[in-house]
C-alpha cells in the first residue's frame, strides 16, 4: 500500500504540496501527472522516506521500508559495479538467491551490456538497469519518477510491460510520468495541481 494523507511540504516559504491525500492499493498501477514543477517528485520523496512531510502522513513508513522499491530520477546505480551486479544487488542484500538478472536484462534490450559499468553506457541504457533493480525483489511497493524519460519508444513499451506485471503480480505501483504510453497503462490517473491531487 502507498498512501498520503493530508501530506503538506513547503520548500523556502514556497507550498509546494498542500494536504495531499492518495492511495495505491496492492495491485494497482496508478500513474502521476502535472506540470512540470508542480511538486511530483517530492511528493515522490516523502513518499519513500527520502524527506519528511510538514505535516500529515505517509506509507510505506519505516517498518515497511525493505518492501519498497524506488526509482529516483537520478538513478542511483552503483558506480563501481556492472550492470548486472546493479540489479543482483537486492536479492543480494535481502540474503535471496540470486536468480532472473539476465532475463531481465534480455527483455529490456540490455542483456549484452551486463558486464558493462553504469559509465560505459548510455543514460537511457542506465535506466533500464535500475528499473530491472526495481523490480527484481518483486517489492510490495514500487516508486518510480519519470521511469522512460530517456527511452525510445521500443525501449518504453518494454519497462511500462515490465512495471504492469509488477502491479499485476501483487504490487502497488506509483509512476510519476509525462508519458501517454504510461498512463495508457495504468488502471487510474491522478494530476498533480496547486498543491493537490486529484
Ligand atoms: N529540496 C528542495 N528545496 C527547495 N525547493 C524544492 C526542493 N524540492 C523541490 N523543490 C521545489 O518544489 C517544486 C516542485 O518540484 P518537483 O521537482 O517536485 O516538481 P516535478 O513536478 O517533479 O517537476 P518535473 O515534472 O519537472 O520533474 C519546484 O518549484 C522545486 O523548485
Amino acid at each position: 500500500m502507498i498512501e498520503a494523507c493530508g501530506v503538506h511540504r513547503t520548500f523556502g516559504g514556497v507550498s509546494v504540496l498542500r494536504g495531499v491525500d492518495l492511495a495505491v492499493r496492492a495491485g494497482e498501477l496508478v500513474t502521476l501527472s502535472g506540470p512540470s514543477g508542480s511538486g511530483k517528485t517530492a511528493l515522490l520523496s516523502l513518499l519513500c522516506g527520502f524527506d519528511l512531510p510538514d505535516r500529515g502522513s505517509v506509507l510505506p513508513g519505516p517498518a515497511s521500508w525493505s518492501a519498497c522499491a524506488v526509482l529516483p530520477q537520478s538513478l542511483g546505480l552503483a558506480s563501481e559495479l556492472t550492470l548486472e551486479e546493479n540489479v543482483a544487488l537486492p536479492l543480494r542484500l535481502a540474503g535471496r538467491e540470486v536468480a532472473g538478472v539476465t532475463e531481465l536484462l534480455a527483455e529490456l534490450g540490455i542483456g549484452h551490456l551486463a558486464a558493462r559499468f553504469p559509465a560505459q553506457v548510455s543514460f537511457g541504457q542506465q535506466q533500464r538497469a535500475a528499473l530491472a533493480r526495481a523490480v527484481i525483489a518483486r517489492p510490495a511497493a514500487l516508486l518510480a519518477d519519470e521511469p522512460t524519460a530517456h527511452l525510445d519508444a521500443v525501449s518504453a513499451v518494454a519497462a511500462v510491460g515490465l512495471l504492469r506485471r509488477a502491479a499485476d503480480e501483487g504490487a502497488a505501483v506509483l509512476i510519476a510520468t509525462h508519458h501517454d504510453a504510461v498512463h495508457e497503462a495504468a488502471d487510474r490517473v491522478l494530476v498533480l495541481a496547486d498543491g493537490q491531487v486529484s
